[in-house]
């Protein structure tokens, strides 16, 4: 059970699930080192997008798949880009692109408030009737400057009030404990403690 795909192509994804999930002992195989496609994303939700990548990498490899569907939801555009953050910009997908986007619509706009969303989804096989579901958020403010230059995707313009610092200016331990990476793969783990599984 806890030989896994995960069901991602993202590099930043898969180094943070690596860090959480070593330590408990999982082996972590990223979906891209079995050659699987890129799942479609094709719904409106993250949950039914995750589970469409969770199973889309189960039934390509037989093993048990792990997948995140995440992005970011900002207060002043109605929670935009949300579900589509990952090509916010279109296609081909670019954090540049995206953050550059990000920043111009939110031009003048006073209300800086944001947060991450994850959802994770682990089903054991592709057609598993009971997936394991969990969330996490992780609140802060969209800044127009670039800082920092670890994490991924939205990081360098996420300011955390609490830390005086974006997501890409702390380490890669306070982002496991504050991100909603982090906290929607602690209560994962202890649902699948609860489980038995
Ligand atoms: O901790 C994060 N720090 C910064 N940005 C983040 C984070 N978490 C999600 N994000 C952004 C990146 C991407 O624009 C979108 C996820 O899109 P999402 O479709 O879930 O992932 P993806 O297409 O990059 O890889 P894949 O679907 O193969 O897992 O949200
Ligand atoms: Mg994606």
């Amino acid at each position: 059970m806890h030989k896994i795909v995960l069901a991602s192509n993202n590099a930043g994804k898969v180094k943070e699930f690596n860090r959480l999930l070593e330590p408990l002992g999982w082996i972590v195989i990223p979906q891209g080192e079995l050659g699987v496609s890129e799942a479609e994303e094709p719904h409106g939700t993250f949950i039914e997008n995750a589970l469409a990548k969770a199973r889309h990498a189960a039934l390509a490899t037989g093993l048990p798949a792990l997948a995140d569907d995440s992005g970011i939801c900002v207060h002043a555009l109605g929670g935009k880009p949300g579900v589509l953050s990952a090509r916010f910009a279109g296609e081909p997908k670019s954090d540049a692109g995206n953050n550059q986007k990000l920043i111009a619509e939110l031009a003048g706009q006073p209300d800086r408030r944001a947060y991450y969303y994850a959802a994770l989804v682990l089903v054991r096989h592709a057609d598993d009737p009971q997936p394991l579901i969990a969330d996490g958020i992780c609140a802060g403010e969209i800044v127009d400057e670039p800082r920092g230059d670890g994490g991924f995707g939205y990081d360098p313009h996420f300011w955390l009030p609490a830390f005086g610092k974006t997501v890409a200016e702390i380490s890669t331990e306070d982002k496991s404990a504050i991100s909603h990476r982090g906290k929607a793969i602690r209560a994962l783990v202890a649902k699948l403690q609860e489980a038995g599984l």
